[in-house]
């Protein structure tokens, strides 16, 4: 074993997004399919013998201590103490390559990927549950990427079904705004109570993104991106709360030829749709 791994964290898509109801703690109870994507930021771990834990390069806008990379390495770091293991560092790079804010789960994602390496790197000896549980506890979105699966999603999208999805290619926009995910969630106009559906009863035509048409009304950037994609797909929609948003295509090269007449100006990200992670075995069962 080495003491230094790199890996890819990668970005996700919700295929759909129900917002079924507001629990009294004010997160949303909720039903999605999340589809993980080949595309991702690099992470690369080097052990240290002491307990520090570095990152570079910084993140524009996101406090050091704030990153979700930090926080996932110190949360860690906690566990180890508590079951008496001996406490061990890291210095850790990050190739940004996601836009951040666009509801493809790259701070989430971070943070699972470094769970799950420096678990490996420190051989902290965690199970993929234990992992999932820390990671709850820093973001809704971390333990489907600590499970490494593409999934059904339920509660506030913590109680995880994996799928196995067709892998097709998904050409990813990425309007020039930042939506607060907990902005559209506080937001009175908010869609909240659509009926839960049966996990069999999915199909692309009959779900939507129930945060769609309140950001698009908030976000005119988000709409543009939308009425264009709609052109070349009749299932073009948001990912997450956006901005961001997407269609599949069956081939790569159906993907960049759409891609290619983008408007000028948009910036986006052609990513195949991957069943598991690529870290999906460094953590045994
Ligand atoms: C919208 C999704 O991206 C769908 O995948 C996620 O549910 C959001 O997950 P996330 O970014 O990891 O969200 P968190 O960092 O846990 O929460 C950000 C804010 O979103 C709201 N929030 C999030 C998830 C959820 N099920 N209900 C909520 O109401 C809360 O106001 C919370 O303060
Ligand atoms: N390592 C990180 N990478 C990206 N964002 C981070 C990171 N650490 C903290 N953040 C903060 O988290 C916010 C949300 O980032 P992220 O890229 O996960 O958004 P998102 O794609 O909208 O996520 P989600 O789909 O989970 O709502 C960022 O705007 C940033 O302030």
């Amino acid at each position: 074993m080495t003491d230094t791994l790199t890996l890819t964290s990668p970005a996700k898509l919700n295929l759909f997004l129900h917002i079924n109801g507001r629990r009294a703690d004010g997160y949303h109870n909720l039903q999605t399919l999340f589809q993980l994507l080949d595309t991702g930021d690099q992470l690369t771990f080097r052990a240290r013998q002491d307990d520090t834990i570095t990152i570079a390069p910084d993140l524009p806008g996101v406090a050091p201590t704030e990153n979700l990379i930090y926080r996932a390495a110190i949360a860690l770091q906690a566990n180890m103490e508590a079951r008496g293991l001996p406490q061990m560092g890291a210095d850790i790079h990050l190739d940004k390559r996601l836009p951040m804010g666009g509801g493809i789960g790259g701070g989430s994602s971070n943070a699972a990927t470094t769970l799950i390496g420096l678990n490996h790197l420190w051989r902290a000896g965690s199970s993929r549950k234990a992992l999932m549980e820390i990671g709850r506890t820093l973001g809704a979105d971390v333990p489907v990427f600590v499970q490494g699966q593409s999934a059904w999603a339920e509660g506030i999208g913590e109680q995880l079904t994996p799928m196995l999805l067709p892998e097709k290619w998904f050409l990813v926009l990425c309007p020039d705004c930042h939506v607060s995910t907990r902005e559209v969630f506080c937001h009175k106009d908010l869609t909240r109570d659509t009926r839960p559906i049966k996990v069999a009863a999915f199909s692309q035509g009959g779900s939507q993104n129930d945060c769609q048409s309140l950001v698009r009304s908030l976000y005119k950037e988000v709409d543009k991106a939308l009425i264009w994609l709609k052109k070349f797909s009749n299932h073009a929609r948001m990912t997450g709360t956006g901005a961001c948003v997407f269609a599949a295509f069956d081939s790569a090269a159906k993907a960049e030829q759409v891609f290619a007449q983008r408007p000028a100006g948009m910036t986006g990200f052609i990513g195949r749709g991957i069943n598991k992670a690529p870290y999906y075995n460094l953590i045994p069962d």
